[in-house]
């Protein structure tokens, strides 16, 4: 069983507060993670699992401060500077699930991933190495190179549904900080397919706080196109990490099918 979580900075964060930690949800979620690994074990099944996660608020301001009309500028400064501020976050997140002894090994993709003619570029024979050793490999977002010229943000609401459809996820999970999909009277839409996608994607809004990739309309967007079945949830509510990792249905399903 292949499981890839994404873990929105709206829920590990507060977007509105640079540089801010949602300590006590990261805390949980440790804590959740570990208990649905268990789940598995206690059933005689391995449960493999990538995590990803958003810039939330380190990422997002400091990409907004060189990001001017869709370019990025003075990147001799700015491509550190907002590596640096990833590398920020994903130390304390990951420093914090270590703490609840789960073996996470950190994959940073400004390093080795790129876009060229509007496609992703990400060798995953690293990433399938180490689930074969058990080990959990974190992925974020990040400042990439876009090969056709200049920069582009590689968002965590791309690396789900292209992990998710290169290594045949089982369960793909975007933990967010709303219930699911709301329609236009604040309701969790059920399933969004084929029959509802158009009529929805008028609803989608833009995110809270400050964001540069495109919030919802992203995740849903890039995970339909790929044709990936996925979960959108409330990663803010106790328990539903863990419910959603054991295959609970908690939120809305994206079905491209
Ligand atoms: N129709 C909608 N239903 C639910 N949320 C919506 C809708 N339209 C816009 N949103 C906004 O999208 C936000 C979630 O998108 P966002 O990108 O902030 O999530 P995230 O994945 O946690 O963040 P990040 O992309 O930084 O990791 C919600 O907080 C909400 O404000
Ligand atoms: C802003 C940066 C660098 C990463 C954005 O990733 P996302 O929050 O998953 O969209």
């Amino acid at each position: 069983m292949l499981a890839i979580l994404k873990l929105g900075g709206s829920i590990l964060s507060n977007k509105k507060i640079p540089f801010s930690v949602n300590w006590d949800n990261l805390e949980r979620i440790g804590l959740e993670v570990r208990e649905a690994l268990n789940y598995y074990r206690e059933k005689g099944e391995k449960l493999k699992l990538i995590i990803i996660h958003g810039g939330g608020s380190f990422g997002h301001p400091i990409a907004k401060k060189y990001l001017k009309e869709d370019k990025f500028l003075n990147m001799e400064k700015g491509f550190w500077e907002i590596q640096r501020a990833m590398r920020r976050f994903h130390n304390i997140i990951l420093d914090t699930l270590h703490s609840y002894d789960l073996p996470v090994v950190s994959i940073q993709p400004s390093s080795f991933s790129f876009f060229e003619h509007g496609k992703l570029m990400f060798p995953t024979r690293t990433i399938e190495e180490f689930l074969k050793r058990d080990f959990i490999p974190v992925v974020h977002g990040d400042i990439v190179l876009n090969l056709d010229g200049n920069y582009k943000i590689l968002s965590g609401d791309h690396i789900l549904p292209y992990l998710a459809k290169e290594l045949k996820a089982d369960i793909n999970l975007h933990a967010s900080n709303v219930d699911g999909v709301l329609d236009s009277e604040g309701k969790v839409i059920e399933v969004i397919n084929k029959n509802n996608i158009d009529k929805i994607l008028s609803s989608l809004r833009d995110a809270e706080g400050i964001d540069v990739t495109g919030g919802m309309y992203l995740k849903v967007m890039e995970t339909f196109n790929l044709k990936v079945r996925a979960i959108i949830f409330n990663g803010n509510k106790r328990g539903n990490i863990y419910k959603a990792l054991i295959g609970e249905k908690v939120g809305t399903l994206i079905d491209p099918q």
